[in-house]
């Protein structure tokens, strides 16, 4: 088991550069699937969840080449296996959409019920009904899921949730049926696009993805292309964030200034200042930290996936937040790591109620999913003195060398060992 060891209390200052987006990149690697030759896949994040996807298309009998540490070339015409390893698909939410390429290419696809942060009940029921109105049939049995389908055919799909897997699924499985397949009520966020715009670089004919509403006109096949993906929108809020709670001065390279904008104006209004470029943020804050109100939504609405994270700089506002969680039925397990560390927060369901605390204190923690863990970290960045914080194996499914970018800014962390280190006390 490793942690991660943070000496708190220092202002982030200098140059971070931020990785591919992890939820774009999972989704675009099974995607390469519809290609039935090569891609190759350019700003990868060096991520746990993107190892398991390359094992993943590996296993299946795809050829995996490294071309530098953030391009791959994929070949994936020689897949034969379309049965997903289940221990392998455990690892990670995202295998779900291995389901969606393989049922497009190959008309057939099993999986096991996909793992990824525990955030409450995170069912699929959208993924199989897009699948279902596309004409596969569909099982969940033993924990595994099979699709399969002698043929697909185009359809009108009206989703009764948004749902940025089921969107994706859906998409991933529509690039080749016959006719033109409408996805109603789809998600709209930055790796939506990203994917849509993947699979037309492959011969997809895929319209209006950023909107409500997305329009596919099967084609008859697919070929290979050259892509890069988008930038990290929650690992690059994840520094703006950092920055603002050490009242750093923190430049923030390889961005998409416009996929950040619902974060940028919570930033603004507690406090932070923003200067925007190309493709790059200036974030840095010197006064005090101002309560917010803030509600998860679907994007364009503020992501879920930031609310850790602006928990943590919340607990040292100067007054009361309430933050409501509006995606996911449980996303405040981690708060009871924060009060260790001597926030000041009650939660009632979906809403919580912060208090602002002059400062948080170091602490013993444990990570309880991907964006507490980072959230942890940042709290850590904060509190003068040294915290430790535990299963970071969460943390590295979504973020690329946190240590090595946090010192970058001058941070004073570092990642060890636990057994090894025990062994060096003992010593
Ligand atoms: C790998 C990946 O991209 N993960 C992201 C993805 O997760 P994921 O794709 O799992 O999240 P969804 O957008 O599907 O879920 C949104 C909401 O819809 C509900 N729902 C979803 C599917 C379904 O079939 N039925 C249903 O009811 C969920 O319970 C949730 O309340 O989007 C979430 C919302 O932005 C993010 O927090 C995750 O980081
Ligand atoms: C919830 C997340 O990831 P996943 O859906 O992969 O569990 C996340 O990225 O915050």
């Amino acid at each position: 088991m490793e942690k991660f060891v943070v000496r708190g209390g220092a202002p982030l200052v200098g140059e971070v550069t931020v990785s591919g987006a992890k939820n774009a990149a999972v989704a675009i690697l099974p995607a390469t699937i519809l290609a039935g030759g090569k891609c190759v896949i350019e700003n990868l994040p060096n991520i746990s969840d993107v190892a398991t996807s390359v094992e993943i298309l590996h296993a299946m009998g795809a050829s995996i080449r490294m071309i530098d540490s953030a391009t791959l070339e994929v070949d994936t015409s020689r897949i034969v296996v379309t049965d997903v390893p289940a221990e392998m698909s455990r690892q990670m939410r995202a295998s779900y959409y291995f389901l969606g390429a393989l049922l497009g290419r190959f008309g057939r696809g099993c999986v096991s019920m996909p793992g990824g942060c525990d955030l409450g009940t995170r069912p699929i029921d959208q993924h199989l009904k897009a699948f279902g109105s596309l004409g596969a049939s569909y099982n969940v049995e033993y924990g595994m899921i099979r699709v399969s389908s002698s043929k697909l055919a185009a359809e009108h799909i009206f989703f009764d949730t948004v749902s940025v897997g089921a969107t994706i699924n859906a998409m991933l499985a529509a690039v080749m049926a016959e006719g033109i397949t409408v996805l109603e009520n789809v998600a709209k966020e930055p790796h939506i696009v990203d994917v849509a715009n993947f699979l037309n670089t492959m011969g997809a004919d895929v319209r209006g993805a950023g909107t409500d509403v997305i329009k596919i006109r099967g084609v008859r096949e697919m070929h290979g292309c050259t892509y890069s993906i988008i930038p990290d929108q929650i690992e690059a809020g994840s520094y703006m964030a950092a920055a603002t709670i050490t009242r750093g001065n923190v430049l923030i390279r390889n961005v998409i200034p416009k996929h950040l904008e619902p974060i940028t104006a919570k930033l603004e209004k507690a406090g932070a200042t923003i200067e925007e470029f190309d493709d790059a943020v200036r974030v840095c804050c010197v006064g005090d930290i101002e309560p917010l109100n803030i509600k998860t939504m679907p994007h364009p609405g503020f992501p879920t996936d930031m609310q850790p994270l602006m928990a943590v700089l919340l607990s040292v506002a100067k007054g009361t937040s309430i933050i409501t969680e509006g995606i996911w039925e449980n996303r405040f397990r981690y708060v009871d790591e924060l009060i260790r560390m001597g926030a000041n927060i009650q939660v009632d369901g979906r809403v919580a109620v912060i208090e602002g605390v002059p400062e948080l204190q170091p602490a013993p923690v444990r990570a309880t999913d991907l964006r507490a863990g980072a959230a942890l970290v940042v709290a850590a960045l904060a509190a003068n003195g040294v915290s430790e914080i535990e299963e970071i194996s969460h943390i590295e499914r979504g973020y690329e060398d946190l240590v090595g970018k946090l010192r970058g800014l001058g941070a004073d962390i570092k990642r060890i060992d636990i057994p090894g280190e025990r062994l060096r006390q003992a010593l």
